[in-house]
């Protein structure tokens, strides 16, 4: 639909854009990406025709660029148009109503009703219907906006070109109107935008271009684009990159430069018992991953509670229930890990383990009722889901990578395992060993100061101190909870 091929130009003496070539497929989304200056509005000038370039070519359909009268030109491109005072008095469907100019033929120029079906339906499009006759003085930046790129669209361009399109619009306005173009697109259009905003246009753009220094840096997929290194590279900035939790699209989080933070320790003298909780409210919030009834997932958390409930818990809307339990003792829940046990809090145990660089706290309660083996064959629905739980807490004072966040479960787990087989347990239905019950819980959090853990599998030092912490926890919560059952 487009090629541009060694653009190269500017200003009057030296070149802003060098040897820069790519092409557009119909109906493409295509973001034009980088920093200030580097060069983005000079190269979408240089494609509609604006600036010409000093040397190199732009086709559109394979004609080009310069062999188009302009009024040809306006009916395969559109361009965003750039605000002028001027414009202001101006009513909504004036402003839009100059779209149609290309599509107006003879000497008179008549508005026909074509012209008016355009109108109305780009007006409709961007939401500017209802003040169709206001005049655009008396809008606000983001309306404006919308209004400019109706004019466009009534354009029924088969090319639109856009500088930052999303400029001035708030959230909903900013979706609505990447919806829409993502809309146009799936029908034929094809749109080269240029963007501020990586993440959105990683999320709406099929190609990115990202720019530095006049010169192309990267072209590709948005996970072509979005790769540390090179955002790094081009905007001297540090970022991190992270999956959205929705669409199979990287984003990227800003870094911002923050003060060496004191080192904080999780430990023993931070655990509040309740006749029926055990809670810590670190110092600091922590990262954590977890399978908590409340704050499962990923999250910065403030609060993490362990709560008893009767055996005769009736489980069938436990989250809702437990929610309003957790928000009736005052903890936030959106910043709260909460879990459930029909474990006694008197029978929880605990455990700090230190090796080298990195400690570990780890709180287990640990009841066996439901203990399943969970090689053996089984239908897949327990047939009353009672809490009978075992529920691990493992606090790591060290700065974690993700991946020392997976291996952490997995070294939990195994000391899990290996606790419930010294301790002789066994499924109840099938005779053999247990390896856990039927709906443990296990959380990792970390303090994400003090020194860097990259692993955490069992012969590194934060894998050994959570073996370590996580198996005496477990051991001695499971001899405190047999021994109660014995008692009986
Ligand atoms: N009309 C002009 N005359 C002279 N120099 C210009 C003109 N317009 C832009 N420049 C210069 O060209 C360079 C690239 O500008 P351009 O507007 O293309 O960058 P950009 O990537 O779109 O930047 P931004 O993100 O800030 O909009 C800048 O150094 C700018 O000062």
């Amino acid at each position: 639909m487009l090629q541009a091929t060694e653009l190269s130009g500017g200003y009057g003496s030296g070149l802003i854009v060098r040897g820069v070539s790519f092409s557009v497929q119909k109906g493409e989304l295509f973001g034009i990406l980088g920093p200030n200056g580097s060069g983005k509005t000079t190269l979408l000038n240089m494609i509609s025709g604006l600036t010409r370039p000093e040397s190199g070519t732009v086709a559109v359909k394979g004609k080009m660029v310069d062999s188009y009268t302009p009024k040809e030109l306006a009916r395969v491109v559109a361009v965003l148009p750039q605000m002028t005072s001027s414009q202001f008095a101006y009513t909504v469907k004036e402003t839009v109503s100059l779209g149609r100019y290309a599509h107006q033929t003879g000497f008179f120029k008549s508005w026909t009703q074509e012209d008016e079906t355009a109108v109305q339906e780009a007006m409709k499009q961007t939401g500017t219907s209802s003040f169709a006759e206001k005049p655009l003085s008396a809008l606000s930046g983001g309306e404006r906006q919308r209004v400019f790129l109706a004019q466009a669209l009534a354009q029924e361009p088969e090319i639109l070109l856009l500088d930052e399109p999303t400029n001035h619009l708030d959230l909903s306005y900013q979706k609505e109107l990447l919806d829409l173009l993502k809309s146009m697109t799936a029908n034929g259009l094809t749109v080269i935008s240029i963007f501020h905003d990586l993440n959105l246009s990683s999320l709406y753009c099929d190609r990115l271009l990202l720019m530095d220094a006049g010169q192309i840096h990267t072209i590709g997929t948005p996970a072509d684009i979005m790769v540390e290194q090179h955002i790094q590279d081009v905007y001297d900035t540090d970022v991190q990159k992270q999956p959205h939790p929705e669409v199979p699209k990287p984003q990227m989080s800003l870094l911002p430069n923050m003060p060496a933070l004191a080192e904080v320790d999780i430990h023993e003298g931070l655990l509040e018992h309740q006749p029926d909780y055990i809670a810590i409210r670190p110092p600091v919030p922590l990262k954590a991953l977890s399978s908590g009834v409340i704050g499962a997932g990923w999250g910065w958390r403030s609060a993490f509670v362990n709560r008893h409930v009767d055996k005769s818990y009736n489980m069938e809307h436990f989250e809702e229930e437990a929610a309003a339990f957790f928000a009736g003792k005052g903890f936030d829940l959106n910043e709260t890990v909460g879990m459930m046990t029909a474990v006694k809090m008197e029978d929880a145990a605990w455990r700090m383990e230190r090796q080298e660089d990195v400690s570990v706290f780890a709180v287990a309660t640990a009841g066996v009722g439901n203990a399943v083996d969970v090689t053996q064959p089984r239908s897949s629905w327990k047939k009353q889901i009672t809490p009978g739980t075992i529920n691990i807490w493992v606090f790591a004072n060290g700065k974690l990578s993700e991946e020392a966040f997976v291996q952490g479960l997995m070294t939990a787990t195994e000391a899990k395992v290996k606790a419930l087989a010294d301790a002789g347990v066994t499924d109840r239905e099938t005779g053999t060993m247990a390896t856990g019950t039927s709906t443990d819980s296990l959380l990792i959090a970390a303090t994400q100061r003090g020194a860097y853990q990259q692993f955490a599998g069992s012969i590194t030092p934060l894998g050994i101190a959570i073996g370590r912490a996580v198996y005496e926890a477990v051991t001695e919560s499971l001899q405190k909870t047999t021994k109660r059952r014995e008692n009986l």
